[in-house]
């Protein structure tokens, strides 16, 4: 979301980058010119450092009024210190530990002083490091500040981005009341919640024909797929996970691992109120946030607003959604988990177990995680080129506490489970199919712990039919299954 590329002077004093892309089997790193990592960390960070500093400024005569004189100094010290870490960035330094109020600083501490030196400055780091770095330095400067301690510098784009949806979100509220039990309609809304990123943008552009209802689900998928391909599909294993978890008796809990807050939040809610209306889980728990992060990333305070925002809408059917939507939450039907700062840490998900164990736990007493966004994907994978043919679950690592599913528009170079030849094929078309996020994977994988494979080759076509199950089209599918 957002934030457009500065024009920021390239006076580098970094010395051993290399000319190429990111060379098979290597992680992300700004060390390599021809990535994506080293242009964000060329050009989009400065650029997005030097917008929170325009932001900050335009607030100050509010914020004057809200605390007084004396927050000037507070706003001095943010604008210097991201100028600060804008020159630390340019000049390639090393990492500096944290020293103040952060909760998570002992966390962060540990992992900076335990890596090797010469990986240890912002283009010689992994990616993942270096912008997860950023970001935590960011709001470390406000945390640390005397007023501005629960200042969200990207706020207000939030809150725009999900203004400027009215129209996608209440075409989207009427096509999805009363959608019945289906496989269908379940495949659709997965969908959608996919490209929800992009989704405003395209139902903007749509020409709606005559025959054309902007009510209709149906019509809400041919917009959403316009020039997107799934590379990837595999709703009908995570649809039959569900279904079989749903013949147990018990909770059955989904786990879903938010990305960005506005527009996109709306269509994962569309989806998991669609799942607990429908026996596919018992409860949702949403993973969000403990710090605003990678600009639009979704905190509770963002839902709180967002969900006051639609009860206090002047659409009929967006108002009822909000008030549907707290009531769900209300009587705990999707809940928020304990906020936890592994989500905005640096680690890729594989460590989690030795990490953040407790977090762990949590996701083993769940039937799915659902790991929303690029990001996420990253973290999953992690920030590592692994051959574009590689099955998803090898490049977990072992990272399974329970099933997992990622829903990802592909924005950077780290890719898995395409069939042979496609990473190639889209290449030659699209150079910059990678970081167009005109693509898209749904990836699944169950856990060892898990019986929610697919009915083995004796299981009756009746068995899968009375449980409502969907055998998979793809040999792909069937693949995995058979694991
Ligand atoms: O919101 P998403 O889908 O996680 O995207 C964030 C991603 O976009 C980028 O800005 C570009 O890849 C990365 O920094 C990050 O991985």
């Amino acid at each position: 979301m957002g934030w457009r590329a500065s024009t920021h002077s390239d006076k580098s004093t970094t010395t051993d980058l290399f000319e190429g892309p990111t060379p098979r089997h290597s992680l992300l790193s700004g060390r390599y010119k021809q990535s994506f990592a080293y242009l964000t960390l060329r050009t989009r960070m400065p650029g997005i450092m030097q917008q929170i500093i325009m932001r900050l400024l335009s607030d100050l005569p509010d914020l004057v009024n809200k605390y007084g004189e004396e927050v000037r100094k507070d706003v001095k010290q943010i604008v210097d210190a991201v100028e600060r870490l804008k020159m630390e960035l340019n000049r390639d330094r090393q990492f500096l530990l944290f020293h103040g109020a952060e909760p998570d600083k002992v966390e962060w501490n540990a992992f900076i002083t335990e890596m090797p030196r010469p990986k240890k400055s912002f283009f010689r780091a992994c990616w993942l490091h270096a912008e997860c770095y950023l970001y935590r330095r960011i709001f470390s400067f406000f945390e640390n500040s005397r007023h501005l301690q629960k200042y969200d510098c990207f706020d207000h784009l939030k809150k725009e981005d999900l203004m400027l949806s009215e129209v996608a979100m209440s075409a989207l509220a009427k096509a999805t009341r009363g959608l019945a039990k289906s496989f269908d309609a379940f495949s659709k809304l997965l969908r959608i919640n996919l490209w929800g990123n992009h989704f405003e943008m395209q139902i903007g552009a749509f020409k709606f024909t005559e025959e054309d209802s902007k009510d209709d689900i149906n019509v809400l998928v041919k917009v959403a797929d316009i020039d997107r391909i799934l590379l990837v599909d595999d709703t009908t294993l995570i649809w039959n996970c569900l279904v079989l978890a749903s013949k147990s008796s018990g909770n059955r809990i989904v786990d879903f691992i938010c990305d960005n807050g506005g527009f996109e939040f709306f269509t994962d809610m569309l989806l998991l109120e669609y799942m607990v209306d429908n026996n596919l889980a018992t409860q949702v728990r949403l993973h969000v946030k403990a710090i605003p992060w990678y600009i639009s990333d979704v905190t509770r305070a963002d839902i709180e607003w967002t969900l006051d925002f639609l009860t206090g809408h002047r659409d009929e059917c967006l108002s009822a959604l909000g008030k549907k939507w707290t009531h769900l939450m209300n009587t705990q039907k999707i809940v928020i988990a304990p906020t936890s700062y592994f989500w905005t840490g640096p680690q890729p998900y594989f460590v989690m177990v030795e990490s953040d164990i407790e977090l762990y736990r949590m996701l083993t007493t769940s039937k799915l995680a659902i790991f929303k966004g690029d990001l996420n994907y990253r973290k999953l994978l992690g920030d590592f080129i692994w051959d574009s043919t590689e099955e998803f679950i090898t490049c977990l690592r072992g990272f399974r506490p329970t099933n997992i599913c990622a829903l990802r528009t592909v924005k950077c170079e780290v890719v898995c489970g395409l069939s042979e030849g496609l990473a190639d094929s889209l290449l030659k078309n699209d150079h910059n199919w990678m970081i167009s996020g005109n693509y898209g994977v749904i990836q699944y994988t169950d856990s060892l712990k898990c019986s929610c494979a697919l009915p083995g080759p004796d299981s009756s076509e009746k068995n899968t039919r009375m449980l409502g199950m969907v055998v998979p089209q793809s040999e792909r599918s069937t693949l995995i299954t058979n694991k």
